[in-house]
């Protein structure tokens, strides 16, 4: 069973899941009829990955997470497989719809702690789901350590038990996972790390809650697919002229340090921008004649010339940080850009550490600002929110996004996007191998080549990291950041 593709991206925290259970329920639906045909799916899966299993070991804990594995457990058995079912905690505080499915199965079941994991054992993990609350240790955190040891696999029930759905972090300890089964729709832990890792393959099942209740539960929280993005790129014309796509404008540092702008306007070019000039002081403008031929030179030294230069309005998008240095010159720049689509990347960032607010201040209107900080330059800007380890990284960036009316571009494995109004996605195609020098850069250019061709900001921002993580695998394991400049392909237009 699949889902039906137009909510194959959604994404809902656990408590938006909560809200659409009790939606569920209220308009007729029996919640232990959910319960069964997710217990059945997790069964089907463990049948189809694991047909030669010597025994499937079924961990349950009290809330509905073990209630789905007891309703495995039974769909296993009735399968003609060798069936063990392990409950942790007391019998007497399974309730509702749990309690039901330990009522009704007719199978018997041991307490966690007599588990000894053996070779051979299929491991279904029903421990803890949506309701993980607190950390796990002690018996428990062994004996996961002990399925690990052994290398057992595990069939996670919604999540791998341990991992936080709304974080994708790890409460204590958890199971890696061989495969996840989840509901309906993505929570927030399975593509965001370590919890994407740790869920192994993940299948999302359709277990019969009608797409318009999750719809109404909807939060502002997609991954980042061409879905999100394809309408402002069927509004690009690629026909127009070089005139028309946009002239990018990307700041240098010294001539030294004008690798990194170098690859932010080559990878702006690449990208689409109609043309792309390179700004620099005038004592770098010999090495950077001798490395670039497509950009064009532009020195600037002074403030005044800078104000020269952004006199011309065709001048559409502005990439100022790679490489950069000079804190105190940045300030000043930025504040002379404050009113264009501006890329503030590494070195642009960090000049505002000691006071972002003068930054998020000259940037209030019209979102045209993109950040783009890994997790060190954003706890330059938003100490407070790095710090809380309550935040997620989706709350983190929302928090940051709306403080600074800037979209964010929260770099990582498992970059998350998002703009000032809420809308938030997760990207999830980068390969690991994006992580290298230089890497920053070219998708620095990328987003101001998208911003000079008209793209909005949010697009232009979660196209661009879509982008990148597409050129990663094109340029294949081993990659430099020069061979990801030349893997930049053309974005998806068709629907
Ligand atoms: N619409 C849906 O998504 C459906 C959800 N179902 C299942 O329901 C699950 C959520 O059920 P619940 O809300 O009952 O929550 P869980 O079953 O995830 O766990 C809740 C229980 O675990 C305890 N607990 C939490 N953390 C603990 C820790 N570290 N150590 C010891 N005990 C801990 C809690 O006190 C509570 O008793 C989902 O994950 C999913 O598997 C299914 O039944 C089908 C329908
Ligand atoms: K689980």
């Amino acid at each position: 069973m699949g889902v039906e593709t137009d909510i194959a991206s959604w994404i809902l925290t656990p408590s938006d899941m909560t809200a659409v259970d009790r939606d569920a329920a209220t308009s007729g639906l029996s919640s232990f009829g959910l319960m069964r045909a997710a217990g059945y799916a997790v069964a089907a899966s463990a049948l189809r990955h694991y047909p030669a299993a010597t025994r499937f070991v079924c961990l349950c804990g009290v809330g509905n997470n073990g209630g789905d594995a007891m309703i495995a457990a039974e769909a296993l058995t009735g399968s003609g497989a060798d069936v063990a079912v392990y409950l942790m905690g007391d019998r007497a505080r399974l309730a509702g719809d749990a309690a039901r499915a330990f009522a009704t199965v007719p199978l018997r079941s041991q307490p966690l702690g007599a588990y000894v994991p053996a070779i051979g054992d299929v491991v279904i993990d029903g421990l803890f789901g949506a309701g993980l609350s607190r950390a796990v240790s002690g018996a428990l955190a062994t004996l996961m350590r002990a399925v690990t040891d052994l290398a057992l696999p595990v069939i996670a029930i919604d999540l791998p038990s341990g991992v936080d759905g709304r974080s994708g972090q790890v409460l204590g300890d958890s199971f890696q996972a061989a495969q996840t089964v989840t509901f309906m729709a993505r929570k927030p832990g399975h593509l965001l790390l370590p919890g994407r890792t740790l869920c192994g393959a993940l299948e999302v099942v359709d277990i019969g809650i009608p797409a318009r209740i999750i719809r109404s539960h909807r939060a502002p929280l997609v991954e980042n697919t061409p879905a999100l993005w394809r309408d402002a790129v069927k509004a690009l014309d690629p026909g127009a002229h070089k005139y028309r796509r946009g002239h990018l404008v990307v700041f240098s540092g010294a001539a030294a340090s004008s690798g990194a702008a170098r690859m932010s306007a080559t990878a702006g070019l690449s990208a689409g921008a109609g043309l792309v000039t390179m700004v620099a002081p005038t004592e770098a403008m010999p090495t950077l004649a001798a490395h670039l031929t497509a950009v064009m030179l532009k020195p600037v030294d002074t403030d005044a010339m800078l104000s020269d230069l952004i006199e011309d309005t065709r001048l559409n998008a502005f990439v100022l940080g790679p490489g950069f240095g000079a804190p105190e010159r940045v300030r000043r720049f930025v504040a002379a850009l404050c009113d264009r689509p501006l890329v503030l990347d590494a070195d642009g960032i960090t000049a505002f550490r000691e006071d972002p607010q003068a930054l998020f201040d000259a940037f209030r209107g019209p979102v045209r600002l993109v950040l783009t900080p890994h997790d060190g330059e954003f706890s330059r800007l938003f100490p407070d929110l790095a710090g809380d380890t309550a935040l997620s990284k989706i709350d983190r960036a929302t928090m940051a996004a709306a403080r600074s009316n800037a979209v964010l571009i929260l770099k990582g494995p498992d970059t998350v996007i998002a703009e000032p109004h809420g809308r938030v996605a997760i990207n999830a195609n980068a390969p690991p191998w994006l992580a290298t020098a230089g890497s920053g850069d070219v998708l620095a250019g990328i987003v101001g080549a998208h911003l000079a061709q008209g793209m909005p900001p949010f697009e232009a921002a979660a196209s661009a990291v879509w982008r990148h993580g597409a050129a990663g695998h094109e340029a294949g394991e081993g990659m430099t950041a020069e061979d990801l400049l030349r893997a930049i392909r053309p974005l998806p237009q068709a629907s």
